[in-house]
């Protein structure tokens, strides 16, 4: 794609900061951390700070650990990005599940496109033979309907998508 296209979203883009703290459980099994879901961002850079395993990505529709390394970001794509390349970068589908030994904290910094700013598969992207996956719209509203949403997998993004 165009680096313009990327760039003209993302330079001016917002960034937000999500701090996640999960005491330990008695009962870990009966305890959602974090709901499946899939971040509404263009990129997420995470932080496992106390090295507690808990991250969970899905992959070929199973639940696999992300093992927490010292002085290490887990790097996962949102689902802005997924659009703006219609589709060739996937977002990740996610989820934090509790322990009943030791707390676990997180810090999530997410980089999404301007607020002012509208989305949709890059112009470059679009040719007969791949069609817009995605329907544009104004990145403020995107989010609207992002938080608006409980979280679940990826479901927002399904509610953006032009079917064929
Ligand atoms: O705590 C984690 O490892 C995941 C946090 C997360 O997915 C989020 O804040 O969106
Ligand atoms: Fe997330």
């Amino acid at each position: 794609m165009k680096a313009e296209e990327m760039r003209d979203l993302f330079e001016e883009g917002r960034q937000s900061m999500r701090m996640n703290y999960y005491p330990p459980c008695p009962q870990p099994e009966k305890v959602n951390g974090l709901t499946p879901h899939s971040d509404g961002a263009g990129l997420t850079i995470l932080l496992q700070i106390n090295e507690m395993e808990g991250l969970h990505i899905k992959k070929y529709g199973m639940w696999v650990p992300v093992k927490p390394l010292p002085q290490t970001f887990v790097v996962n794509i949102g689902g802005a990005l997924e659009i703006v390349t219609n589709g060739a970068y996937r977002s990740i589908e996610h989820q934090a599940v509790v322990n009943s030994r030791k707390e676990r904290l997180s810090i999530a910094t997410f980089y999404s496109p301007r607020v002012d700013g509208e989305m949709g598969p890059a112009p470059s992207l679009i040719t007969p033979q791949t069609p817009a996956l995605f329907r544009r719209l104004g990145v403020s509203e995107y989010f609207k309907s992002f938080l608006a949403q409980k979280l679940d997998g990826k479901s927002h993004l399904d509610a953006m998508r032009i079917e064929n």
